[in-house]
């Protein structure tokens, strides 16, 4: 069961986004999420009580962005678990909301496992379920401070890759707070870069069709009053050809071992794009996006979402609600992946919490993933 209320948010003081949290009311544990379809229009909070209604908002990307997702992800098997639910049964609802993620059912393991340890260690299932909170909250402050070291790293980079400053960065979805238990990925470091007086501009890519650049990127730039340029996606080539853009930053929902890039669907063509006009292409991911049990890109699942994201527009209503209008004809057969693989050759470098990958190879992220081995990569379950 879910429920919404709206959020008191004075937009002057623009406290930091916080897109999900766990809360014990007595009417019993629940996890509060930033309505991100309702976004920028609303900031409405959806409670979910169940797992069920958890599954709902990450299929409908009330909850989203790949780090985020594990968090989200990690949070149910513990709702579960406080619930009286079957926590296996639950994991398997949860890991498969979304296919493309690897850390959406990363998070789900995680919190699992310590659910698992403890019954396994004589545990009462009340206590089973306090260790599965714990495991939760783990991952949640450890992907804060990925977001931290990766804009740090990132930052560092741009200084190499761009001599001088007063950079020109291009992203495309959105790859903020809205995506992570901190400050984000991709975003992270445009607003690192930011605060170092280091940003002319920030281009938005809108990111059709569920325009998670038009809404949520272009939100999160004025909340941190950067200056940012929304365009539509069709123009970048043009943007690019005009020679604005000093480098692209991208976030991803995975990884592979050969350093294949999944990320939102648009991301291929900027990275072909970047190629072209000597522009570095750089990812933005904390381990937990890196999956080296999947050897290369032909291996993701590229989820496919429903033909009305294509054919209808969202247009925000009354009393928050969001009617679909239809644009194509009744009838209109749509091709509506939500992400799209980019090649290991366009990547000019991966930046994670553990390091930088440039140029980007198996070996490369393989080194860089020995040195978290003991941290919170993919490695650790
Ligand atoms: C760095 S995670 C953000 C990542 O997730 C987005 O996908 P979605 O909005 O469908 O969850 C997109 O791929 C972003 O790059």
């Amino acid at each position: 069961m879910a429920d919404h209320h709206a959020l008191s948010m004075d937009a002057v003081d623009c406290p930091a986004l916080a897109a999900l949290r766990w809360d014990e009311p007595p009417e019993g544990p629940v996890i509060v999420l930033l309505d991100q379809r309702r976004l920028p229009s609303q900031e409405v909070e959806l409670v979910c009580t169940d797992v069920p209604a958890l599954v709902e908002a990450i299929r409908t990307l009330a909850v989203r962005g790949a780090p985020l997702l594990g968090i989200a992800g990690a949070y149910g098997v513990v709702l579960a678990a406080v619930r009286g639910f079957d926590a296996d049964e639950a994991a398997g609802m949860l890991a498969g909301a979304r296919p493309t993620a690897v850390n959406l059912a990363y998070g789900v393991r995680r919190a699992l496992a310590a659910y698992h340890r403890a019954v396994d260690g004589g545990l009462s299932a009340e206590r089973a379920a306090k260790a599965a909170l714990a495991e939760a909250r783990a991952l949640h402050r450890e992907d804060a401070e990925a977001s931290e070291r990766m804009a740090a790293h990132g930052l560092a980079l741009l200084e190499e890759l761009v001599p001088g400053g007063g950079y020109q960065l291009l992203t495309h979805c959105n790859t903020g707070a809205l995506v992570s238990g901190g400050e984000g990925t991709a975003f992270a470091v445009a607003a690192a870069a930011h605060r170092a007086g280091q940003l002319r501009r920030l281009w938005v890519d809108e990111t059709r069709p569920l325009l998670q650049g038009a809404r949520l990127t272009a939100y999160e730039a004025s909340r941190a009053g950067m200056a940012y340029t929304l365009l539509a996606d069709n123009a970048a080539g043009s943007l690019f050809s005009s020679g604005e853009v000093d480098a692209v930053l991208i976030g991803a929902d995975r990884v592979t071992a050969d350093g294949s890039v999944a990320n939102k669907v648009g991301s291929y063509p900027l990275a072909v794009l970047a190629r072209y006009h000597h522009v570095p292409f750089v990812v933005v991911a904390p381990s937990t996006t890196l999956d080296f049990g999947t050897a290369d890109g032909s291996g993701v699942e590229v989820e496919q979402r429903p033909g009305q994201e294509v054919t209808d527009f969202a247009v925000p209503g009354e009393a928050g609600t969001v009617a679909s209008v239809p644009v194509a004809p009744v009838g209109t057969q749509v091709y509506n992946p939500a992400f799209d693989v980019t090649p290991p050759e366009l990547v000019t470098a991966i930046v994670t919490e553990n390091g930088v990958v440039s140029p980007v190879t198996k070996v490369g992220l393989a080194q860089l993933c020995a040195r978290s081995r003991s941290g919170n990569g993919m490695m650790s379950i």
